[in-house]
């Protein structure tokens, strides 16, 4: 039978951009449908960069990045703040779509707008704004519709001052205090925002432990910083009632009792799969009860025609993971054969102010898979770029295998850990020695010279652990 593409793309966030040019590179006839006005999903235009942008402007309008640096104090002026929050994420938006537009553009994808919705295993439809609706056939589908903020029945998301992370964005004056109820990445990454920006925050987080994935040392480390900022942080509670209170703003009522009252309350705890459009289960495909897709290990649905990736299949939803499992579907659907799985070694970078960022087993992970291990640390406190930046918390911590001496886990704190975490990961994936460090040779003055010192730390520790025949070690 012959088909209007090889390939139809739903979506075009990281996944699906990437996923569409993968297959356009390799000479296939590909169509990526988008609802929205301008591609880009929720990484360009209300997530990942958006929050990124506006956390280089609170560092830099706060003066966080000069504390202590020249004995310069340097207000925060909270009238100009707000304006050049947004329109330096607008600047970094627009440039983004630019990109996109034109990387699509360039592999001959064509892009089509409308809500995409599927009649079978290898036709949709595409529902236009104003326009009749249009069918399509193709030979595969990537699914790469997102995420979206998971929102609870009970809390008042119709009122302006209670947001969700898709609209936080949209404040048009920085509150005095801000609630914000979930301790995981988003919670936290706009907890210590808006604290720099001299926000008063309260974060509330069910469970007993803020980012339980960190390694406990570098969650606690964090912990400590945000403290730092002024950040109150109530664990193992549970909202019971948010609502507006006439004079005190937004009330919320914790089920252990307390009551905290504030001008801004953000609800950031979780997402679901954006699926509700799409039909899917009409023509076989499972979703489960968050709308996430479920998929085989190579990103195909119970479909054969039909592949997921990115958001739409749930953890670990990042921009990073989304755009490599979208390449690695496309790849088996038509047997490219150069890239065959998602790398097992996932780095994560948490942009908390400060930021965290680690790859591969915390110390935690260690103990309960009974893996011999030494420890070595480097402060920043101890290198030269460390004094020259004015950091003088962060801390770059390397766990070793106390008998084969390989890298088994990186965790750095501080500026630039979501960039240096990356030369752990490459030691990782070459299976590297504490030796390997010694070995190298860094540019001086870096941050990045602190893994030798974290390295010699940690060989102090492992000449009292004499090398023994090296065992099989679980690759993390
Ligand atoms: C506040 C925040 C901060 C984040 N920070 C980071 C970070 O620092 N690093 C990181 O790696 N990740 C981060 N993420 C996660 C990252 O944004 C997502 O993992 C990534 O955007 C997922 O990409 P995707 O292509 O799967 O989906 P999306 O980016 O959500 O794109 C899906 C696209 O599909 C479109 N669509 C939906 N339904 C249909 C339909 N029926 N028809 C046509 N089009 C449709 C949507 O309009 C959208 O454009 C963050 C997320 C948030 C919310
Ligand atoms: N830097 C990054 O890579 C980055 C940044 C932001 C978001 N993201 C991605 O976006 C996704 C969503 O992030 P998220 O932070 O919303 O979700 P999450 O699932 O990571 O964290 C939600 C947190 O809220 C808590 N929680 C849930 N319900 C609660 C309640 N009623 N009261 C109190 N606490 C409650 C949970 O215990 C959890 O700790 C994640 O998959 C994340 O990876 C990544």
């Amino acid at each position: 039978m012959a088909f209007d593409y090889d390939l139809i793309v739903l979506g075009a966030g990281p996944a699906g951009e990437k996923g569409a040019v993968q297959a356009a590179y390799f000479g296939k006839r590909v169509a990526i449908v988008e609802c929205a006005k301008e591609p880009g999903g929720a990484a360009v235009h209300t997530g990942t960069l958006p929050s990124k942008t506006l956390r280089e402007t609170a560092l830099f309008l706060s003066g966080y990045r000069q504390r202590d640096l020249y004995g310069v104090d340097v207000r925060l002026n909270r009238e100009l703040a707000v304006p050049k929050l947004l329109s330096r994420k607008d600047a970094v938006r627009d440039l983004e779509v630019a990109r996109i537009r034109w990387n699509l553009e360039r592999h001959g994808v064509e892009m089509l707008r409308g809500v995409a919705r599927f009649i079978d295993a290898h036709t949709v439809e595409i529902v236009q704004l104003g326009g009749p609706p249009r069918t399509l056939t193709s030979e595969f589908f990537l699914v790469a519709t997102g995420s979206k903020p998971h929102q609870p029945a009970d809390i008042p998301f119709d009122d302006e001052d209670v947001d969700d992370s898709d609209t936080v964005l949209l404040i048009d004056r920085l509150p005095r205090t801000m609630t914000i109820v979930g301790g995981g990445v988003i919670g936290c990454e706009y907890a210590t925002m808006f604290a720099a920006l001299q926000v008063k925050v309260t974060l509330i987080e069910g469970r007993g432990r803020l980012l339980p994935f960190l390694d406990l040392e570098m969650g606690e480390r964090l912990r400590a910083a945000m403290n730092g900022l002024g950040i109150e942080i109530i664990l193992n509670a549970k909202t019971k009632k948010v609502a507006r209170l006439e004079g005190c703003g937004i009330r919320c009522e914790l089920e252990s009792g307390p009551v905290i009252d504030c001008d801004k309350f953000l609800f950031a705890a979780g997402r679901s799969g954006r699926t509700e459009d799409l039909r899917l289960d009409r023509v076989g495909a499972k979703i489960d009860k968050r709308g996430y897709v479920a998929v085989d290990d190579d990103y195909r649905t119970e479909v054969p025609s039909i592949y997921a990736a990115g958001d739409v299949i749930g953890f670990p939803a990042l921009a990073s993971t989304s755009m490599e499992q979208a390449r690695v579907a496309v790849c088996h659907a038509f047997g490219f054969t150069y890239k065959r799985q998602v790398s097992h070694v996932l780095p994560y970078g948490v942009y908390t102010i400060p930021e965290v960022s680690c790859v591969g087993l915390s110390e935690e992970a260690c103990t309960e898979q009974k893996i011999p291990y030494a420890v070595g640390r480097a402060f920043y406190r101890d290198n030269a770029r460390g004094k020259i930046v004015g950091d003088k918390d962060g801390v770059i911590k390397l766990i070793f295998h106390a008998e084969t001496r390989e890298l088994l886990g990186c965790h750095c704190i501080g500026d630039r850990a979501s960039e240096l975490v990356h030369i752990g990961q490459a030691l990782l994936m070459g299976k590297g020695t504490v030796d390997t460090f010694i070995e190298m040779v860094f540019n001086y003055p870096t941050l990045a010279e602190a893994f030798k010192y974290a390295a010699y730390d940690a060989l102090a520790r492992l000449a009292k652990t004499p090398a023994k025949d090296p065992p099989k070690v679980p690759v993390p």
